[in-house]
């Protein structure tokens, strides 16, 4: 189904835009037609889920704001290590708590003891992902863990080993796999419409060192677990567990990594992730192929446009406004909809996803030297 029979703006929850004819006609004509509306279902229709947040930072107002006004979702509590903090995000979001106030915690622990809190969103610093999912997952309850999943590929498999063995639900918040712009960009690329993927490229600079949990190495700072990820999460979505791993980059006088060119290579296909917290860059991704290239216009982790251009110069270029509204009620209602499902993993951001991610940012680490306190052994 196209959406062409929708005015643009209707869908507020999902698509500010409709996905052009031509590459759904594309995709079809490759031999994979594309229901837009099974990929990408809208967030107001996933079941409703009440969520804990603990951490109440920057992008846990975010969170907090996006939920409750683009899908099914709300957010009932907040925690955080001081009571004060915790009851002036709560006053802050109780108008989107859709008629419910936000109860506020003075310290996580109560937070995932919270009856009334039906799953937990850990926002917390990379280094301490692990430690407060294990919180949430030993008092039974459901975790998002915000991305990079933990510090390194020991800690996940830990928290992945407690998930498995209570049966409980996790994922990593990789918001950007389930934005409709990537859902577009995966679905195309397994459809051939590119021909086969020979190359990706995606950058993500941002001038950050002024950042109090990026430049401390025992809070796991560092250009690669904040930025890098999401360049390297593209590529392993269309590309998967790479054959080859190199990297090289800078490191601050405190020893996290201020910005790396990682090269991951595979049988047929290369790719060149960078990142870096001390410049500026275009954060655009292209996809390029046999026969066509697919670009992801800024910042490619939350599309603005897709663009489309063929080796065939007689064929016109194909564009598509990916914007939407918000982001985050994406993958929350992706949460939902498996929590509902009963299932303990999602199928779009599986744990073997999120394993082999980091395992690559793990070596990419050990090549350029940065080692976190608490790693030495
Ligand atoms: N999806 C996205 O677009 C984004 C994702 N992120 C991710 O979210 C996570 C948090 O980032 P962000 O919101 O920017 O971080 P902030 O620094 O804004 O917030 C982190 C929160 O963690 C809590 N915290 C607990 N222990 C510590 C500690 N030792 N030092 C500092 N804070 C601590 C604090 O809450 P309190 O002390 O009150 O309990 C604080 O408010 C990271 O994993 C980051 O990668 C970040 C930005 C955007
Ligand atoms: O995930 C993220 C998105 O971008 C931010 C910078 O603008 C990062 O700091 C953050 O961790």
């Amino acid at each position: 189904m196209t959406r062409d029979d929708a005015p643009a703006g209707t869908r507020t929850t999902g698509l500010l835009a409709p996905v052009p004819d031509s590459l759904l006609a594309a995709m079809t004509q490759a031999g994979a037609p594309f229901d837009l509306d099974e990929a990408v279902p809208e967030p107001q229709d996933a079941p409703p889920l009440a969520w804990g947040v603990l951490g109440p930072g920057g992008i846990a107002a975010a969170f907090a704001t996006q939920v409750p006004a683009y899908s099914s979702g709300r957010v009932v509590a907040v925690g955080s290590r001081d009571l004060s903090r915790a009851r002036s995000f709560a006053r802050a979001h109780a108008a989107a708590g859709k008629g419910q106030e936000v109860r506020a915690h003075g310290s996580y622990e109560e937070l995932v003891a919270d009856p009334q809190v039906e799953a937990v969103y850990v926002a917390t610093p990379h280094a301490l992902h692990a430690e407060h999912a294990l919180l949430a997952l030993e008092a039974g309850k459901p975790v998002l863990v915000e991305k990079a999943f933990t510090r390194d590929a020991d800690q996940a498999r830990r928290v992945l080993d407690v998930a498995s063995r209570r049966g409980l639900f996790i994922m990593e918040a990789m918001w950007s796999r389930f934005l409709p712009g990537h859902v577009l960009t995966r679905a195309l690329a397994a459809a051939g419409v590119l021909g086969q993927v020979r190359h990706v490229r995606a950058d993500f600079h941002e001038p950050l060192a002024h950042v109090e949990r990026l430049v401390r190495p025992e809070l796991a700072g560092g250009a690669l677990l904040d930025l890098g990820v999401y360049p390297v999460s593209l590529v392993h979505g269309l590309l998967g567990a790479p054959q080859r791993v190199t990297a090289s980059g800078r490191l601050s006088d405190r020893g996290v990594d201020l910005d790396e060119v990682v090269t991951l290579s595979y049988p047929q296909a290369t790719a060149v992730a960078t990142s870096g917290m001390d410049g500026v860059s275009s954060k655009t991704a292209e996809i390029m192929g046999a026969t066509a290239c697919l670009r992801l216009d800024s910042v490619f982790f939350a599309p603005s446009a897709l663009e489309v251009t063929w080796s065939d110069r007689s064929r016109p270029a194909v564009t598509w406004d990916a914007r939407v509204p918000g982001g985050l009620q994406f993958e929350a209602a992706e949460v939902a909809r498996c929590l509902a499902a009963g299932r303990t993993q999602s199928q779009v951001m599986p744990w073997a996803t999120t394993l082999e991610v980091m395992e690559v940012l793990d070596e990419v680490r050990r090549q350029l030297g940065v080692v976190y306190p608490g790693q030495e052994g």
